[in-house]
């Protein structure tokens, strides 16, 4: 199935200025859309509206032609949104973490695909160390292991290469490139430049914004 997600006229205020107006978006299978722009344009608040987590912007969004508030179950079914901080508990080990994660999205999951998980993105060995532990970067690690731990179709990505070694990014923009090849849609902000690959779409923001009048 082809996937869609759009977004109409998208206007959003903070601190009596517009960080963009009258965008539309248009993210499909297949597709990586980077958003990007300078420090405080908008790029976070873009990814939260698109996932669904504010409501106090002007504009429309539609998931598969159907709008969002009427698709919402089906959209969040299909949404794996990473914030722009880890999101880990410091308090639980990683796998405690990824069952968390699951228990929090209704998903039972199991160790065997917790730790493969984990595996996955280099935390072997450190399956049972309080993530207050860890590094920034392992930390990190331990957020992007729930890209394989919980596939979805969507992926809303607040960069997600903070603090992730060289190694890491290269694996981390491999897996981007892979999922979209399987038909996912990525959106992802970083500041750091995407390797390029026919797959990967440009947003720009910063120039949309003024004064509210
Ligand atoms: N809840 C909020 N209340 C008031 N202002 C906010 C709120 N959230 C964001 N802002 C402001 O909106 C602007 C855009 O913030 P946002 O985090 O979306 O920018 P960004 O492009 O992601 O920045 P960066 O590249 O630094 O991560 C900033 O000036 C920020 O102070």
């Amino acid at each position: 199935m082809n996937l869609c997600l759009q977004a109409r006229k998208l206007a959003c205020e903070r601190d009596d200025r517009w960080l963009f107006t009258d965008l539309d978006v248009d993210i499909q299978s297949g597709e990586i859309v980077r958003v990007e722009g300078p420090n405080g344009c908008g790029k976070t608040t873009l990814l939260k509206i698109l996932a669904g987590q504010l409501s106090d912007h002007e504009g429309a969004l539609f998931w598969n032609g159907r709008p969002l508030h009427k698709a919402r179950d089906t959209f969040l079914a299909n949404l794996l949104y990473l914030g722009h901080a880890p999101g880990v508990k410091a308090g639980l080990s990683p796998l405690e973490n990824l069952a968390w994660y699951q228990a929090l999205g209704g998903e039972r999951g199991s160790e065997a695909g917790r730790l493969e998980a984990l595996a996955g993105v280099g935390l072997a060995g450190f399956e049972d160390v309080p993530a207050g532990q860890l590094s920034a970067g392992q930390q990190r690690r331990v957020a992007l292991a729930r890209l394989t731990l919980t596939p979805r179709a969507l992926w809303v990505l607040d960069e997600p290469f903070t603090a992730i070694d060289r190694d890491g990014v290269a694996a981390l923009e491999a897996a981007l490139d892979a999922h979209a090849r399987a038909g996912g849609c990525v959106i992802v902000t970083t500041h750091h430049e995407l390797a390029a690959s026919a797959r990967l779409r440009r947003l720009p923001l910063g120039n949309q914004g003024g004064p509210v009048h």
